[in-house]
Order: C-alpha cells, then structure tokens, then sequence
C-alpha cells in the first residue's frame, strides 16, 4: 500500500503470475485496507494488479485447503461487504490486463471501476464446478442487468473492458499509462461529491421486475439443463441469483456462500479443478529424461529455421548428451531458471564447448528482455550455482549426524542472512529432488561427498518435507514450519547406519563456527568451478549465490564474504577440518596458490594452473 500525497492510498495486489487471491494475499488485503480507513491521511482507497493484471480469481490451489475453522462469509460479507463496501472512505478499481472470477468480484465492491480498454472481465468459476463467491452473483447483476449477467456467468464468457464500459460494469475507460491516476481522481471526485458513490449490492436501476426476473431466471434454468444436465451447479447458481432478487441482497450473498462451500467439496469441481491444472501441465519442467531430450532436439532441427536457438532447462542433464542426435552442437544451450521461475530473477546460461558465441549474446540479449539476472555457466553437473551449493546441506547433515541439532543450524544460517536455513529448504524443494541431485554430485564427484542415510530414512517413512507435511520440520494448515520431537529417532537410525557416534568436539562449535564449517566448503566448490572456467569470474559467482541461493547480499556475495576472511584463513580451517573429518573439507589447488600469496579469491595468480 502506498499512500499519496492527494491522500489516496493505493493498495497493489501482487501474487505473480495472475495476482490470485491466495489466502495470505486476501488477510494482507483485509489488513491494508483497515489500516487505510483508520488513517486520517487517507480519503480514498484505489485498488490495482502489479505488472498490468488486476487479478486472475481466488487462488484455485487453496481450494480445499482453506482453515478447517474459516467462518462461513468471512471474506464475502465481513470483509468485502461489511468493511469495503459499506465503508465511509471511497474505494475505486483500476484494472487492467484480468479481473476476472474473485478479481472481478472485488473490484464490483468498490465503488467504482476504471478499466484499459483491452482488459478481460469475467466470473469464469462455472468451468471449475463452482459459482462465483465473494458477491459475483448479487453484484454483476445489479452492474449489467440480468440478462448479460446470466450469460457471462453460465457461458463463463468474459468481456473486454471497453465492452464493460458500455454495459456500465465499468465508469470509465483510460490507457495502463494512466489508469492509476485516472481511478485516483475518480475516487476524489467522489469524496468530493462529483461523482455518486454507488454500493453496487444494493442498486436497483439495471433489475427487471420480480415477474420479468422470474420469466428470465425460468428460460435460464430449461437452458442449463439443456447444456449441463449432469452436473448441479448451473442451476445452483440461477437459484442463488434468484434468492438475492426475490428475498434481499445480503440473503443472497449468505446463500452464494453455503451453496459456494457445498460445490467446492463435489467431486464435479474437484474433477474440473484437476484438469484445470492438468492442462497448463501439459506443456511444461519434458522430465529430466535424456533419450526424450535427445528426440525431442532431433525433431526440432528437422522443422524449425537454421539460426533457432536449442535451449533446455535441464538442471542436471549433460548438455553435450542432449545435442548427440543433433548436427546443430553450436545452437545447443542450457537455459536454467530457478524455482519458482516467476520470481527468481537468476538465470544460467550455460554453454557447451560448441556452444558459438553469437547464441550466448543472443541469450544474454533474451534474459535482459524477460528482466532476468543472467550469468554464463560452462557444462558440467550442477552447472555454477547449484555445483557450488552442494557441499551446502552435505554440510549441514553432517554436523547433525556428529550431533548438532537440526533447528538450531537453521537458527543460526538464518542470522546468518539466509532466507532459511538448510533443512528448512531442503524441506521446500522435496527430498526426492534432494536426493536426485546428490546422486549426480556422488556420480561427479565421490571424493568429496558426504554420504549420509538421514534423507533416504526420512523419504522411506513418507517424510518427503512440506509436500507431505512432514519432513525435518512438521507442518500444520498455514504451511507453519515447527520442530518435529520425532526426528530424534530418525538421525539415531542414521547414526546407526552410517556407523558415526556424537562428536563432543564438533557438538561444542560455535554459531560461528557452524557457519564457517557450512559455507567454507561452498567457498570452496566455487573456488573449483572457477579454477575449471565453468565461471567466467569470482563476481559473478556472488550475483549466482544472492539470486539463485538468497545468499546475503549484504556480505557481497559468497566469494566477496570468503575474501573479507582472507585466503589465507579459509585454506587453514579447511585443511584442519580435512585431517579431522576427510576429504570433504579438502582444500583445492586454486585455494592453495591464493592462500600461498595471500591474494583475493578473484585473483589471477601464477603458478596455478587448471587442472583441465
Ligand atoms: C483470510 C482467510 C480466509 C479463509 C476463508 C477464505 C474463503 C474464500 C472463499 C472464496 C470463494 C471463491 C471466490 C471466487 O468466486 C472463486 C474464484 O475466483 S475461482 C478462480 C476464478 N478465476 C479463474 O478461473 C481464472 C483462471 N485462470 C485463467 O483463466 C488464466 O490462467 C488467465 C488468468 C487468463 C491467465 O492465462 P495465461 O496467461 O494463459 O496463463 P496460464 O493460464 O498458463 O496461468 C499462468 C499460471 O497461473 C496459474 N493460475 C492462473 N489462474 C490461477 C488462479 N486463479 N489460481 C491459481 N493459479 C492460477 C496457472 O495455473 C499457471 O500456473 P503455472 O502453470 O505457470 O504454474
């Protein structure tokens, strides 16, 4: 929320991709809103989408994940109705790209819509089996009259905004450039008394008769049988509508509700939400299956022109393996984001040895247009972030297998600076993934993995982290991560597996200590993947590990940090660590010469030459 100096609070909805209304998106909401009519700086509120999308609906993923205690109106009346609508500030939409489905219902409680002309505004939620439920049905009637209202409900039928202006869903029309400041001085007009202050619940000018509403909502039904007779909530729907016309709007409103919740649990919206999902899946991540990669560059070099870029996101896959059924090595490239894509502003760009330059430039030129961080990696398992992270959550298990306690590491990584420590990601990203990538690393590079069996044992109990709600951590309703008494036994088994006992020395460390003896080993990782040229330069190993592992980028960057403890200092720990506890923590050659002249991390220095 942004407050101006007009005194109209600006309040950006921003959940990329579509801004839907996830559960914590819609109390940030409630919150926001309450804060803007209690301040006295505040004399109108203008509602708006980040990067051109108002808001694509209800979050469809917190479907049947709601709080088992939610109360039943919660968002459509008490919030929306109670709290927006019959507020005594002014509130006004500016919507461009999508509003559609809970989108288009929240902005029919404002006061007021601005639209861009092309925006789509619509109440689709009859193709996922449900009826619209945050006063879709109550207010779209009363903004376009019963008919069109009807049609875009049962047909799901969108409309552009111009269309909206016509109909009087919306009050006016103006460019994205200028669609804030138009809704702003809207919504001033109104305080002002320009302009009516219309609660749309309550209008009455766009309704027929009760008889004619009746003669209408009965040709709806006979067509709705006609069209769906299998399924329920078409006609559900008219009902609803009807109730709020014949009875009271608020009747209606409480009816949108319990009829909402009964459909959201029938295995018709459960299906239709299934495929949902299942059709955007449909073109996505080609799995990492090297002869399917292999094919599928086969046929593309068959049909596509001869300067067509072959970019894959493999983040594992040998890039030379995915061109071998290809005359095309030069255009083969990797192009690996980082999840979830749509936020993570990193991404490698990672070349073959045939890779030609001019594929890289075209690349590089792609990310800048997508507003991608970009960084050249060169070919190998892991490519530059992700081979240089490995040695991170080996490193962590470790210090838990010789008795350390897994919270208090991820305390302590997390006053570090990270955005949370290792079992905690490791619980985000889903042990089967976890395990995958060691299996490359221990295939790459045996000699230094650590080995342990922590994350097998917790994977064969079906503790596979969040996803299962239950991994290093337990995890209740609101994704709340909290310490599990129960992993005791699991690290024990480890122990006992892996023939290691509890090491009093390393049991002693202190916080310090842990985060030397966690990142130490990455520092020196990265200090490999430079010395192989899979990096073009130590800085940009450090934009690599603040965007792609959220390492603090108020220590510099992994190897920036490394070098404000000198060479010199991270080479001894590391070797003393080595003699104590193995090759793990063995200190590279590319280490060694920068210790030895006591020169930066991102020195070029004689005498130590690749072992490539
Ligand atoms: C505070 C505590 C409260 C507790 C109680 C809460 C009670 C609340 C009761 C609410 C009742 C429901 C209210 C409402 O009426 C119901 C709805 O709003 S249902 C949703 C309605 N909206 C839609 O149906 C729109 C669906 N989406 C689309 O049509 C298209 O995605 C688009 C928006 C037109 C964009 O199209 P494209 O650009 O082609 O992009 P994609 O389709 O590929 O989508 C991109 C990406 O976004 C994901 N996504 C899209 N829409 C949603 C969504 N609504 N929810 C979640 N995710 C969505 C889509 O899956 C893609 O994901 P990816 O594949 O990239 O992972």
């Amino acid at each position: 929320m942004e407050v101006r100096a007009d005194g109209v609070a600006v309040i950006t909805i921003s959940n990329p991709p579509v801004n839907a209304l996830s559960l914590d998106v819609l109390a940030s909401l409630q919150k926001n809103y309450v804060e803007a009519l209690n301040r006295n700086d505040v004399k109108a509120i203008v509602l708006t989408g980040a990067k051109g999308r108002f808001c694509g609906g209800f979050d469809i993923n917190a479907f049947g994940n709601k709080p088992k205690n939610a109360k039943p109106g919660s968002v459509s009346i008490d919030f929306l109705t109670d709290i927006v609508e019959d507020a005594h500030k002014p509130s006004v939409a500016a919507i461009d790209g999508i509003a559609l489905g809970g989108g288009l219902e929240v902005a029919m409680v404002c006061h007021a819509r601005v639209s861009t002309p092309s925006a789509q505004l619509g109440l689709p939620e009859l193709q996922l089996g449900i009826i619209p439920g945050m006063g879709g049905t109550q207010r779209l009637p009363r903004l376009v009259g019963l008919p069109k209202a009807l049609e875009m409900m049962l047909m799901s039928k969108p409309i552009k905004g111009k269309d909206a202006h016509d109909l009087g869903l919306v009050d006016a029309i103006a460019s994205a450039n200028e669609l804030v400041s138009a809704a702003c001085s809207l919504a001033l007009e109104i305080v002002e008394q320009k302009r009516p202050w219309f609660k749309s619940l309550y209008r009455t000018d766009k309704l027929p008769t009760l008889g004619e509403a009746k003669e209408i909502l009965k040709i709806a039904r006979v067509q709705a049988q006609k069209q769906a007779a299998s399924v329920q909530h078409p006609t559900i729907c008219i009902d609803v509508i009807e109730e709020g016309i014949v009875s009271d709007p608020r009747v209606g409103l409480m009816k949108e509700v319990l009829s909402g919740k009964m459909l959201e649990e029938s295995s018709t919206s459960k299906s239709l939400r299934h495929v949902f999902f299942a059709q955007r899946a449909t073109s996505k991540a080609v799995v990492e299956d090297i002869l399917l990669k292999q094919q599928i560059f086969s046929d593309l070099e068959k049909y596509c022109r001869h300067n067509c870029i072959f970019a894959t996101n493999t983040s594992t896959i040998n890039l030379n393996l995915i061109g071998q059924k290809t005359s095309s090595p030069d255009r083969i490239v990797g192009a690996h984001f980082f999840s979830p894509a749509h936020v993570m502003p990193l991404l490698e760009i990672v070349r073959t040895h045939q890779t030609s330059p001019q594929v890289i430039v075209d690349l590089l030129d792609m990310a800048k247009k997508i507003q991608k961080v970009p960084i050249v990696a060169g070919n190998c398992t892991g490519f530059a972030v992700n081979r240089m992270f490995f040695p991170y959550t080996q490193a962590a298990v470790f210090l838990v297998d010789y008795g350390l306690d897994v919270y208090h590491i991820d305390h302590v990584i997390t006053q570090f600076g990270m955005p949370m420590g290792p079992f905690r990601l490791a619980d985000l990203v889903g042990f089967g993934v976890a395990i995958a990538s060691r299996n490359q690393y221990l295939q790459s590079y045996p000699e230094r993995c650590y080995n342990s069996m922590l994350l097998q044992i917790l994977l064969e109990d079906n503790r596979t982290g969040e996803s299962s709600r239950r991994g290093f951590y337990v995890y209740g309703d609101s994704r709340k991560a909290s310490p599990d008494p129960d992993l005791r036994k699991y690290i024990e088994k480890s122990r006992t597996m892996t023939g290691v006992v509890e090491n009093h020395k390393l049991m002693k460390l202190s916080d310090n200590d842990i985060v030397e003896m966690i990142f130490l080993p990455v520092v020196n990782e990265a200090c490999r993947v430079l010395d192989e040229g899979i990096a073009v330069k130590a800085s940009d190993l450090d934009v690599a590990s603040i965007m792609g592992m959220g390492f603090p980028s108020y220590r510099g960057g992994v190897m920036f940090w490394a070098d404000s403890l000198g060479a010199k200092y991270v080479y001894t720990r590391l070797e003393e660590w080595s003699k104590d506890y193995g090759e793990f923590f063995k200190p590279c050659e590319y280490l060694a010469a920068r210790a030895r002249q006591n020169a930066s991390l991102a020195a070029v220095v004689d005498g130590a030459q690749s072992r490539l």
